[in-house]
Formats: structure tokens, sequence, C-alpha cells
């Protein structure tokens, strides 16, 4: 059955696929394209889809933040190919699902050039919604929390529309976001397109970059280096973690069920980054100490996902806990860190 959302919005049936996707040279009964594919969540999404023989599996990543490194096991398989492209220029490729992740999400590396974070979150996503309506695709939009801004609501449903500065350091994301998040629902309404839109909460796990600078892989990078935990001030902030598998599972779950969305997919589990320190310094090295440091402007007080949308569309919760999910990332940085457990 199709969700209210979707009957509600949808004017005109989406456009049928480009005749080149049904080329002799097609074996594969689903290609799909992964833009940021080579980043953290994007190379999880990836192994996960190749598990599929009948996924063919296209990458198009700059990679600003992410690596050949997180696909290496994948290159060279005929199912898989890895383009270098930046999302801001248009793509000319015969595909049926689009994931369109690329966007760098570390505070610290979308801030480093935000008007360059701007266009690849509104010229970027004009043109993977081009691309999809030029060969009748559906793409999910990988959006965020910061849509909730600074949240007034907690825990915070769709249904809420956010508390954003639109003037501040963090706007070029949280706004790019939110724009990213009008670009499909225009596209959707206005010409057919099969859309998804998921709300990712803060996600950790293996392939974070060592210096990323979120508050998971700087915390288990301190520990393992024997640095103190730098927990911004007042550290009664909190945050809501999501292992990688659980999420990869959902935004598979939203891409293939019939809710256009947006839908939160994040853990519910709440922590404060002093709690977070806390737990990271006993279950990795008790003797490090937990130091208080100046904050950043518009860091938000709390964050925590409203689920049961999750739950009743996609039948998504997560599955795995933060005490499971940290020694799990302490094993990969352990190695490429070179830290052997003692
Ligand atoms: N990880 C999280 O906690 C989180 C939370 C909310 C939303 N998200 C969203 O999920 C997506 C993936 O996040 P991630 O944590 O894997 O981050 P990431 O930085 O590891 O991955 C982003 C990828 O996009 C690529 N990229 C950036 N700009 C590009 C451009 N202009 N053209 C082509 N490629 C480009 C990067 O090189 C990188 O490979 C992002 O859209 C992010 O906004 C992530
Ligand atoms: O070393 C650190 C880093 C961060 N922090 C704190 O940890 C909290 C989380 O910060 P992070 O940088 O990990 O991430 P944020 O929650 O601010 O944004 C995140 O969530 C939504 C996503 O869309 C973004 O891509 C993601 O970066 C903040 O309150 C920050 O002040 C520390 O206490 N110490």
């Amino acid at each position: 059955m199709a969700a209210t959302s979707e009957k509600q919005n949808s004017t005109k049936p989406p456009p049928s696929p480009s005749p080149l996707r049904n080329s002799k040279f097609s074996q594969s009964n689903m290609r799909i394209l992964i833009s940021g594919g080579a980043g953290f969540i994007g190379s999880h999404l990836v192994d996960k889809l190749m598990e599929n023989e009948k996924n063919e599996v296209v990458v198009a990543d700059n990679y600003f933040t992410g690596s050949k490194e997180n696909l290496k096991k994948w290159i060279g398989h005929p199912r898989f190919e890895l383009i270098r492209h930046d999302v801001t220029e248009p793509l000319l490729i015969e595909v049926d699902r689009i994931y369109h992740l690329a966007c760098p999400a570390s505070p610290i590396f979308y801030k480093y050039n935000p008007v360059k974070t701007i266009k690849t979150n509104v010229i970027g996503t004009l043109n993977m919604l081009g691309l999809a309506k030029r060969v009748g695709a559906r793409i999910l939009l990988t959006s965020t929390s910061e849509v909730y801004g600074d949240p007034l609501i907690h825990p915070q449903p769709e249904s809420y529309w956010g508390n954003v500065n639109p003037i501040g350091v963090r706007s070029c994301y949280d706004e790019g976001k939110r724009v990213a998040e009008t670009l499909m629902f225009d596209y959707h309404r206005q010409h057919g397109i099969e859309i998804r839109i998921a709300r990712i909460f803060n996600t950790y796990g293996p392939r974070m970059n060592i210096d990323d600078g979120r508050v998971v892989s700087n915390f288990i990078a301190q520990a393992l280096r024997g640095e103190s935990l730098t927990v911004q001030k007042p550290g009664t902030q909190t945050r809501s973690f999501c292992y990688v598998s659980d999420m990869v599972d959902g935004l598979i779950r939203l891409m293939e069920g019939e809710d256009t969305g947006p839908i939160n997919i994040g853990n519910p589990g709440e922590f404060t980054m002093v709690e977070l320190a806390e737990t990271v310094k006993e279950l990795i090295n008790p003797s490090i100490e937990i130091k208080m440091v100046e904050n950043t402007p518009d860091d938000p007080r709390q964050r925590k996902p409203d689920i049961s949308k999750a739950k009743e569309v996609l039948g998504w919760e997560p599955k795995v806990k933060l005490r499971e999910g940290l020694p799990l990332m302490e094993e990969d940085f352990r190695l490429r860190l070179n830290v052997p457990r003692n």
C-alpha cells in the first residue's frame, strides 16, 4: 500500500526507465548508484548491496572525505564500478536506484569550505534528481537530524519543523540539507520522481576517518593514543549513536519500501558527551583523563530520534547497543593506528 505522503504529493506517474538500461550489455537486475560511496556509511552500503549477486553497484565520489581504501575489496569486481566524480557536475549514466550520500558529514569538514558544502547539497542534489528524472530511477537522500537544528521538541519526530539558525556556521550543512529535502519533494510532486528521504542521526563504526573530528572517532583515537578525551563544554549536550550496520539496514529498507519519508533512522539510546567519554574510558583505556574544552557555535543541546515511524513503516529498529558497537570500532582503529591490544 502506498504511503499517505506519497498519495498526497504525487501528481504524475514516474518516468519510464531509459531504454539503455535494458541493453544487451545489462546483466544485473538492479544497477545502483551510490554518490559518496567511498565514505564511511557509503562504503558499508556498498558492501551490503554487493552481497546480492543481482546488484551492480556504481560509486561516484570526489574523495574529499572518502577514499578508495574503503572500497579496495571491490575494485576490479565485474559488478562494481568506481568513478571519480564531483556531484556538483552532471553525471550521465543508466541506473535504477540512486543512494545520494555525497556530502561531507563531519562538522569540521562541512565547515571547511561552506560554500562548497552548499553547492554539494543544492547543485549536487539537483544533478542527482536530474539523473533520476532522465532514467526513471528511484532516489534516496541521506538527510540529517541536523534539519531539526537545536531542537525545542524532544525526542524529535519527523513532523517537527526544526529550530535552525539560517546564518550560523553550521547553516551550510543544516540549511543545505533542508533545501535538498525540498528539492526532492518538488521533483516528486512536479515530475513524479520516486523519492525516499532518510533523516540520519549520529552514526559510528569502523572506517570512520581517524581524524574525522566527530565525537566517537575522536574519543576512540584519543583513548588508543593515550591522550585526554576532549569533551566540549558543557558536556551535558546529548546525542544518540547508531551503529553503521543498523543504519545500512534501515537505508535499504527505506529504499525498497513504499514510503517517501522523511523517516528518522537512528538509535534512540541517548547519552551526554560526559557519559560517552566515561564509557569509552571504561571500555578502552581506564587510565586516561577526561578534559573539558571550548565548544563551537550553535552546537545542538540535545538530540534523540523518535523512531516510531521507522518501526511501523519499515519494521526497523536498531539492534546494536553502544557498548557492543564501540568495541567493534575499537578493533578497526587499533589496526589502523597500529596499537595492538596488550
Ligand atoms: N555519519 C553520520 O552520523 C551522518 C548523520 C547524518 C547524515 N549523514 C549523511 O550521510 C551521508 C554520508 O555520511 P558519512 O558519515 O559517510 O560521511 P563521509 O564524509 O564519510 O562520506 C561522504 C562522502 O561523500 C563524498 N563527497 C563529498 N562531497 C562530494 C561531492 N561534491 N561530490 C562527490 N562526492 C562527494 C566524500 O568524499 C565521502 O566519500 C552524508 O550525506 C551525510 O550528510 C551522516
Ligand atoms: O572531540 C569532541 C568532538 C565533539 N564533541 C561533542 O560531541 C557532540 C557531537 O559532535 P559531532 O561532531 O560528533 O557531531 P554532531 O552531532 O554535531 O553532528 C553530526 O550529526 C548529524 C550529522 O548530520 C552530522 O553529519 C554529524 O557530524 C557535540 O556536542 C560536540 O560538541 C566533543 O565533546 N568532543
